[in-house]
């Protein structure tokens, strides 16, 4: 084992009540909005070929407009958002049935949707001028749902902002001041906005920022210490050997696992007993708004639900991400998903919220989840006989003391079912899908 100064600070799961509320959420949404989302993925005609928030890297080489930084930098003073309306986003996040948000402080690009101190680039030098991240915050907290911060380490267009470590004196002294600015703004948001629980990070595998092992421990210890029982995830740091995620001893980094973002676990060992977050795009790869829609594959309901119950499954929380257009409306198409994942959520988000891996051998039916002795039998693949199998080792001491069988959230009688020893040695109990299931069929 390595002696590390700058490695994590703890080893093993957080056990505080702030945690355990984190790790019952069972599914969050995920809101990116900016400026980027005025262009959409595109410019005078032109598509850009990357996730719409990234467009302002995009380089006339690769196609761009003339002078097409210059034009976003300044494509703020558009930023007038007239339907956006947080109480509108934060019911949808209700029906959908998200128990938590995330929502994007400022992007790569810095422009903050909140009227920080620290620079110009923010929303108050807009047209629209009033705070947003208040706005957001207070909507969600009426609906009950908590609220996480995404800040952006990343901010291409701030003058002391690094990608490479600095070498020449005035590269060192202008990151010197980028650093003190990225710890301003954190704290400013820890602040201005006390209800947030956690702040996600993204944008922090740049060389500059992975090399400031020391100087970025000493901040999440700052900002713990501001806010007891802060939140924060595995992509906030690096150790000293700039190992980021798990230090150079394997040991998570930060509270939960950052690093399932568009994917997903596929056994619980992959999850190395962590707790796990998977964010997840509706389209392949955007987050922010795209205004082309048709081009690529746009993921159903369905797959949704699959992908929370495997997440779930596996003791990881599932965020589906949502990308308001630049007058502030989530596109319909969204939002009809959202409502979709909600119809199912409203008959079984008891098998999501609170719930834990389930130690049986994985059914290839479906996913299993538990919560005490009862355990959820979620079934997406109908078996074709009908009947669905319990498998629990003969060594388990996890007997469920009751299972439900979901989409119609039926409880199913353990007792009435045909039982034995299959040839593993696993008990196993056959039970008949009630007439009538079936997995595929939306509410
Ligand atoms: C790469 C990258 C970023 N990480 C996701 C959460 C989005 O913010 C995307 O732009």
């Amino acid at each position: 084992r390595l002696e590390l100064r700058h490695g994590s600070h703890r080893e093993g799961k957080r056990n505080d009540a702030e945690m355990q509320r984190w790790r019952d959420y069972g599914l969050g949404q995920f809101i990116h909005w900016g400026v980027y989302a005025i262009p959409g993925g595109a410019w005078d005609g032109i598509s850009y070929n990357g996730a719409a928030e990234w467009i302002r890297s995009w380089s006339e080489k690769s196609g761009a407009p003339k002078d097409w930084r210059a034009t976003y930098d300044k494509l703020y003073k558009q930023f007038n958002p007239q339907h956006f309306d947080a109480k509108i986003w934060a019911k949808q996040a209700k029906k959908m049935g998200a128990r938590y948000m995330i929502f994007t402080t400022k992007h790569h690009d810095g422009f903050c949707l909140w009227p920080s101190k620290y620079t110009k680039y923010t929303i108050v030098n807009s047209p629209y001028k009033k705070d947003i991240v208040k706005e957001v915050v207070e909507a969600y907290a009426a609906e009950g749902i908590d609220v996480y911060l995404y800040f952006s380490i990343i901010f291409w267009n701030h003058p002391g902002y690094r990608s490479t470590v600095p070498k020449a004196p005035h590269d060192s002294l202008a990151y010197e001041s980028f650093k003190e600015f990225t710890r301003n703004q954190l704290v400013e948001l820890l602040q201005n906005y006390p209800q947030t629980k956690g702040l996600w990070f993204d944008g922090s595998w740049d060389a500059a920022w992975v090399n400031q092992a020391a100087w970025t421990d000493k901040l999440e210890t700052e900002l713990r210490q501001l806010k007891p029982g802060l939140i924060i995830g595995s992509r906030f740091r690096a150790d000293e050997y700039g190992k980021r995620h798990f230090d150079s001893n394997g040991i998570m980094m930060g509270d939960y696992e950052q690093g399932w973002e568009r994917k997903l676990p596929t056994t619980i060992d992959d999850t190395h007993g962590n707790d796990w977050d998977c964010v997840m795009t509706i389209p392949p790869n955007q987050w922010g708004y795209n205004a082309d829609w048709k081009s690529s594959y746009i993921k159903t309901p369905y797959d949704l639900i699959a992908m929370l119950m495997q997440a779930n499954s596996l003791n990881g929380n599932f965020v589906i991400n949502f990308g308001p257009d630049g007058q502030g409306a989530i596109r319909p198409e969204e939002s009809a998903i959202a409502a979709k994942v909600g119809e199912w959520m409203q008959i079984n988000s008891e098998a999501v919220y609170g719930v834990t891996h389930a130690n049986f051998p994985k059914p290839d039916y479906g996913v299993l989840t538990k919560k005490d002795t009862t355990l959820y039998v979620t079934v997406f693949n109908r078996p074709i006989n009908n009947i669905v199998r319990l498998a629990i080792p003969k060594s388990s001491k996890e007997i469920p003391g009751k299972a439900y069988l979901l989409v119609n959230n039926v409880p199913l009688d353990l007792s009435a079912v045909n039982m034995g020893l299959d040839r593993d040695n696993n008990m196993y109990y056959d039970v008949a899908l009630p007439v009538g299931f079936s997995a595929a069929e939306m509410p």
